[in-house]
């Protein structure tokens, strides 16, 4: 499913009136008419419950007017606060503003405290609230009046359903504008805004529905739009089948270089994560003097020992050994627990600059890239990058929450100027590539917020690729797949998930990917 801009998707509906000459009014009215369906079933019988829609003076606020007409129909008792002078009003909102009124419907222009206090009132005791005072016009901050407003919706703790998008919530960011609606349901119209899905905003979405309001198709899934969400759907349609007389071989052979003395579990979830991702054989080329450790850890999995500077840490004398390893394996991924050591580093970097193979690059193999970027861009295949906000920050010269501000426009812009793939991971994880186009997960849970989850992750997209994905697919199946085996392990509590539990619950989530 496409996730549209508010600049995309008012070019979408410019295309709809001007183009195949669908009226404005036409798409208000399905519009406010889903609206309207969610709140019948919310309160399963609309008759004789009381309504209040705050309505805005665009064309959010005329989604709420048809919605009102809509439920006074069904005999509702609806009353409508304007949060804004009548007359600025316009177009296609105006229109249903004035057959609300000719309908005798109860239109409230929130003007002096009498009128607010009686909103207040009434939604104290409303049954259900529309917001439809903002969409993807708003800009800046909430404040005045639409404050007051949103402060009243919020606190009268009734069922609340948000036009769009909550007031408040800017649509391309999630960010927030001082204060928002927090909705129990929103009915976003034609395709969800990215900022429904990242977070704050997820927040404030309560249930998503995305409402088709006859916008055609081809607008939807025009190339144009450069937002995905990874669906279950998307996944199912990427996640590799195994043939019946797969042999291990066939399954790929994923290599792994991770792990130091004091980081051996970050190997070992790696290669875990690869094994329990479907990858036919994993072999994981480690500091020497980890190697009987790491054998008593692992089972399935082939250890290779790797010359080593001190602290169980690999060095410059370890690249021949896993430029070898890389050629006899179908991807290579590198990093999780190497350590920070200068010698690391400077081998991490030189085994890039070498492979052949695919890459999957995490943890300290991005540290090793930090003002070295530029040796991806000779990389084999489109290496995939696996930066959680912190790493990302350190690549970019930036604070985690400078990262988070915009992790759309982060990881876009830096998976352009690298060349590479970015998986920014964090809630929800962002998937980039150097076209411009990104993917947004809709799988995953904070019980996965716990240390090693990214190793989990690393294996996994590094066993897509070894089963014969490409490094785009893989990235994104991946992290859908990821997602949905935290999912399930979360069903046993998400606090106190660990890491290897996300890893044991990878060929439940896989199996239930391959579900017709
Ligand atoms: N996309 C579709 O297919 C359809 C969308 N519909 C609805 O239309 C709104 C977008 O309407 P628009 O008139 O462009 O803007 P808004 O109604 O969101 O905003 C109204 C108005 O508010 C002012 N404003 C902006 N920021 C602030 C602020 N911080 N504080 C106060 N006021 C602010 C600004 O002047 C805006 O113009 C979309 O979300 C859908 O709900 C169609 O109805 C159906 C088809
Ligand atoms: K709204």
């Amino acid at each position: 499913m496409k996730i549209a801009t508010a600049a995309e998707m008012r070019g979408i509906d410019k295309a709809a009136i001007e183009y195949f000459g669908i009226p404005g009014l036409v798409l208000m009215e399905n519009a406010g008419a889903a609206l309207a369906r969610q709140v019948a079933s919310i309160l399963t019988d609309a008759a004789n419950k009381k309504i209040c829609v705050f309505a805005g003076k665009g064309n959010n606020g005329g989604d709420g007017f048809v919605a009102a007409r809509h439920l006074a129909n069904l005999g509702a008792k609806v009353k409508v606060f304007l949060v804004f002078d009548e007359n600025d009003t316009a177009g296609d909102a105006q229109v249903n503003l004035n057959i609300v009124k000719k309908m005798g419907i109860d239109v409230l222009p929130l003007a002096g405290d009498r009128d607010w206090d009686m909103a207040r009132v009434a939604a104290t005791f409303a049954d259900c609230i529309i917001d439809a005072m903002l969409g993807t016009g708003f800009s800046g901050g909430i404040q005045g009046n639409m404050a007051r407003a949103v402060e009243i919706i919020n606190s009268a703790g009734k069922p609340v359903v948000a036009a769009d998008i909550p007031s408040g919530v800017h649509a391309d960011t999630g960010q927030v504008g001082g204060t928002a609606v927090r909705a129990d349901y929103t009915v976003t119209f034609g395709l969800p805004k990215p900022g429904l899905l990242l977070y704050p905003g997820a927040e404030y979405t309560g249930r998503l529905v995305v409402a088709d309001i006859t916008i055609p198709a081809a607008l939807l899934c025009a190339e144009i739009i450069r937002q995905n969400a990874i669906t279950v759907r998307k996944a199912k349609q990427l996640i590799p089948r195994r043939h019946p007389a797969a042999h291990k071989g066939v399954n790929g052979h994923v290599a792994i270089v991770a792990g130091s003395e004091a980081y051996t579990g970050a190997a070992a979830l790696a290669a875990t994560g690869a094994l329990r991702a479907g990858a036919g054989l994993v072999t994981l080329g480690v500091a020497a003097s980890l190697l009987n450790l790491m054998q008593m850890k692992l089972t399935e999995i082939i250890t290779r020992p790797l010359p080593e500077i001190i602290g169980g840490a690999i060095g410059l004398k370890a690249v021949p050994y896993i430029d070898e390893l890389a050629a006899r394996c179908d991807v290579l991924a590198i990093g999780p627990g190497l350590g920070r050591a200068e010698e690391t580093m400077a081998a991490v970097r030189e085994v890039v600059r070498n492979c052949e193979k695919p890459l999957v690059i995490d943890a300290d193999g991005l540290n090793a890239l930090v003002g070295h970027t530029d040796v991806l861009r000779d990389t084999a295949a489109l290496a995939v990058l696996t930066p959680h906000p912190g790493e990302m920050g350190r690549l970019l010269g930036l604070t985690p929450a400078q990262v988070n501000q915009d992790r759309l426009g982060v990881a876009r812009q830096a998976a352009h100027n690298w060349g590479a793939i970015v998986v920014l991971k964090g809630a929800p994880t962002v998937v980039a590539f150097p076209d411009g186009e990104v993917y947004i997960n809709t799988s995953g849970n904070a019980g996965m917020a716990t240390g090693g989850t990214g190793d989990v992750l690393t294996g996994v997209i590094a066993a897509l690729i070894a089963q014969g994905l490409s490094s785009h697919d893989a990235a994104v199946a991946g992290v859908y797949l990821h997602g949905l085996a935290g999912d399930i392990a979360a069903h046993a509590g998400q606090v106190g998930m660990a890491a290897g539990d996300v890893a044991q619950a990878l060929p439940a989530a896989y199996a239930g990917l391959l579900e017709e």
